[in-house]
């Protein structure tokens, strides 16, 4: 008898995200019971001091109060956190007895919370743990609350630290997964516009990378990506014209969450490789760094047959009116061009130069992306470091 025979056979790979996503408006007033139902007694909340001005700690720390645990702020957080804010952190908490993290913020906050709850409950040296899989042992319980709808590290196992003068390195590990995503995008009312612009792009480029990602690339990966740039590209006018729009807030949080669960098993590429020397040198935030590189990455990738496909899968979801003609390279090259032209609208810098980059910087910049071979790998099309200078030279 002969057995069966199928056409296809079923993809191989391993998806992981956050075990338990909470989603609603006032989210934060559950907080208390969830940190209390982790076993958590005394809880450290780790976030930046505007985040706590804006009073966006206020509903938390009371739910965790009334829940009868004691709350402890960390608000020393600073954007692309230094190794040395992670090593206070991480000390303050031992110091305290803190047996549970709450990370309360953008991405920076989230990312110190990660390793504060790993480094309190595995005391070893953070510089022991860059890379990928190094951290292992032990976390604290952890939830994490994001107030900018960008990097998704509610839902990734990554942290990302900068190190000695401007390097940014990735502790990736599945450890760094929370517990819990808190997700309320009524936090993100009051984020400025720039701020609303550029992580917004950092998370259409956390959807866009992950469906070309070279390896890892999946079909759960690829369906989130494509709802996020659904939910993103719909909504990012929106937001940025008028920040209090609640509905585009929400198609932004839970967009951001999607683009994280997709980069998360299928990991972002030269993009965010050419992105992190611009945050360790210039501090030019994460998502503009992302925004300033996109359009010129995009058009070196699209020598690649497969990112020239997906490129063209992927414009008409954010560019419905998009001219599809002419194949997958012209649609692509159009798909770059017209993300150029919505990072313009969106008001966000499009030139290296207006962030105070000049042609002597480039050969410091191109050197240090290609340090970041963890992301490089995933890119559709080889970089080399002649390469890497060209896309910046075009950036300029
Ligand atoms: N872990 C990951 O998977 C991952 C992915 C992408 C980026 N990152 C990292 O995340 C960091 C960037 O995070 P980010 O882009 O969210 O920015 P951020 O956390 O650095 O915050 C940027 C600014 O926005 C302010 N802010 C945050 N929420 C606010 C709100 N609701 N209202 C008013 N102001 C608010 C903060 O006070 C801060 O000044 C970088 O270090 C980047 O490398 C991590
Ligand atoms: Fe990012």
């Amino acid at each position: 008898m002969s057995s069966p025979t199928s056409t296809t056979t079923l993809p191989s790979f391993v998806f992981e995200t956050t075990r338990s996503i909470v989603s609603e408006a006032g989210a934060c007033a559950r907080l208390g019971q969830i940190m209390r139902d982790l076993g958590a007694t005394r809880v450290m909340v780790v976030t930046d001091p505007g985040v706590r001005k804006f009073g966006l700690l206020d509903v938390g720390l009371d739910s965790l109060t009334a829940a009868g645990l004691e709350p402890l702020v960390f608000d020393g957080v600073v954007a692309d956190p230094p190794a040395e804010v992670v090593e206070a952190a991480a000390a303050e908490a031992r110091a305290q007895g803190i047996d549970g993290v709450v990370g309360l913020g953008g991405g920076s906050s989230m990312d110190v919370a990660k390793l504060v709850a790993f480094l309190v409950a595995t005391p070893v040296g953070l510089e022991t743990i860059y890379g990928v899989g190094n951290a292992r042992g032990r976390r604290l319980p952890l939830v994490q609350v994001p107030t900018t709808a960008g990097t998704g590290s509610e839902v990734t196992p990554i942290s990302i630290v900068t190190t000695g003068a401007a390097e940014k390195k990735g502790v990736v590990s599945g450890l760094l997964l929370p517990d819990v995503a808190l997700l309320d995008a009524d936090l993100t009312l009051g984020l400025p516009r720039h701020v609303t612009a550029a992580t917004g792009v950092d998370a259409m480029v956390h959807a866009i990378e992950a469906y070309t990602s070279a390896h890892k690339k999946n079909p759960l990966s690829d369906v989130l990506a494509r709802e996020a740039l659904r939910l993103l590209g719909g909504a990012i006018h929106r937001v940025c014209s008028d920040g209090r729009d609640r509905a585009a807030r929400a198609d932004m949080m839970l967009g951001a969450l999607l683009a994280g669960q997709a980069f998360a098993n299928a990991p972002v590429a030269a993009v965010h490789a050419l992105a992190y020397p611009l945050g360790g040198h210039f501090h030019v935030p994460h998502g503009l760094s992302n925004s300033l590189v996109l359009p010129h990455v995009l058009r070196f990738n699209l020598e690649s047959e497969a990112a020239a496909r997906a490129y063209g899968e992927l414009a008409p979801i954010i560019f419905p009116g998009i001219d599809r003609s002419g194949g997958d390279r012209a649609v692509s090259a159009r798909f770059a061009d017209a993300l150029g032209g919505l990072t313009a609208d969106l008001g966000l810098e499009t030139r290296l130069s207006q962030v105070g980059v000049g042609h002597n910087h480039l050969p410091l910049l191109a050197e240090d992306a290609m340090k970041q071979t963890r992301l490089l790998v995933n890119n559709p099309r080889s970089v080399t470091l002649d390469d890497a200078r060209a896309i910046y030279e075009a950036a300029l």
